[in-house]
């Protein structure tokens, strides 16, 4: 639930006309969900007609950043993989900067969220995934996960002395395993490329197609690639099996969801031998991965309207789970 760096019409107004060509801005509203960036829907008229846009100011990621991204997008998009499409201005640039931070303008992606996915709901997901994950092997940037193994070792020592004996040994015990997972020969046998790295449901739009139920629903997009990097394919599986798939008890892993995940992905993209026997330790670093951002956000917070930082205690007691399995 955050706007961090608030805009008004006025501020774009002059801006949009001058140097796009998607007609004369509106209306813009501030988007509340979300944690890391501002958000906004931006509305323009043009020939007459409404078109709605997804403004983004950048809180943290910087220009250097962002391009890979961006491009990762605009790449996808031009392969029909439905993921908001960056809008160029006249000189066919993407990234741009207002009040001072980098922004972008791109595509709004029709349909709305489904937190209580059904089995249908991950089957689309874990195709369009595959087919991502396909799409993106000539994509010709790579830019690390800036929220992997050396960022877990950076962050860690700053959330330690807000945490109990047991969550301490449980991280440090974690982050010595995924260390030597990271370091070893199977490891680097595991196939990678361009990867979301944070497909959570709140990241995935389904159309409706106007149907007041889920019984129409089409995939309607994925959206919200800041985090995105190039990192192994199965991991990013795994991360979207962390949230989608999740049984009742919010911690294990629900076998109907997760079985409709898997065999939708692989119907697409098999899984090699290697990505098979790595599935528990990937199920297990991406639950890291997220207890360490969540723990990072609650305990060193940033200042913003309406921020409402995630639980880190969901993903303490989903690695949990998956370090028994
Ligand atoms: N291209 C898009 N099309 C439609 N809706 C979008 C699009 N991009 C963002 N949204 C809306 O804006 C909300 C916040 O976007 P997003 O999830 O990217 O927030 P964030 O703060 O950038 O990232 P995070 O979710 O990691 O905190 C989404 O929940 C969604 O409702
Ligand atoms: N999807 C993340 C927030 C953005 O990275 C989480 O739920 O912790």
């Amino acid at each position: 639930m955050a706007v961090f760096t608030p805009i008004e019409l006025d501020d774009i107004s002059h801006w949009i006309s001058e140097d796009f060509n998607i007609g004369q801005a509106s209306e813009i509203r501030g988007i509340h969900g979300g944690i890391e960036n501002s958000n906004f829907f931006l509305d323009t008229i043009q020939a007459g007609k409404k078109q709605e846009y997804v403004l983004t100011i950048f809180e943290r990621l910087s220009a250097q950043q962002l391009p890979y991204y961006l491009e990762l997008m605009r790449h996808l998009a031009n392969k029909d993989i439905p993921v908001p499409k960056p809008i160029e201005n006249h000189k066919g640039e993407i990234l741009f900067s207002l009040k001072g931070k980098p922004a972008a303008i791109v595509s709004k992606l029709p349909g709305l969220s489904r937190l209580q996915p059904e089995a249908k709901h991950c089957a689309m997901v874990g195709e369009m995934l595959a087919k991502m994950h396909l799409a993106g092997k000539d994509f010709a940037k790579t830019q690390e996960n800036l929220r992997s193994l050396g960022w877990w070792q950076k962050t860690i020592p700053l959330v330690l002395p807000h945490l109990n004996t047991s969550q301490k040994d449980l991280l440090t015990h974690e982050l010595a395993t995924q260390e030597a997972f990271f370091s070893s020969a199977a490891y680097d046998t595991i196939p990678q490329g361009a990867s979301h790295c944070d497909l959570f449901r709140d990241n995935v739009l389904f159309d409706t197609q106007g149907s007041t139920d889920t019984s129409q629903d089409q995939l309607g997009g994925f959206f919200d690639f800041y985090f995105a990097g190039t990192d192994k394919w199965v991991f990013d599986l795994a991360v979207t099996a962390n949230d989608w798939c999740l049984a009742d008890n919010k911690q294990d892993l629900d076998p109907e969801r997760l079985n409709a995940l898997m065999n939708a992905y692989q119907a697409v993209r098999p899984l090699t031998k290697e990505e098979q026997a790595s599935w528990p330790l990937m199920l297990r670093a991406a639950a890291l991965r997220f207890w360490v951002s969540r723990l990072w956000d609650f305990y060193l917070p940033r200042d913003a309207q309406m921020l409402t930082p995630h639980d880190p205690t969901h993903f303490e007691r989903i690695l949990l789970s998956r370090r028994s399995l």
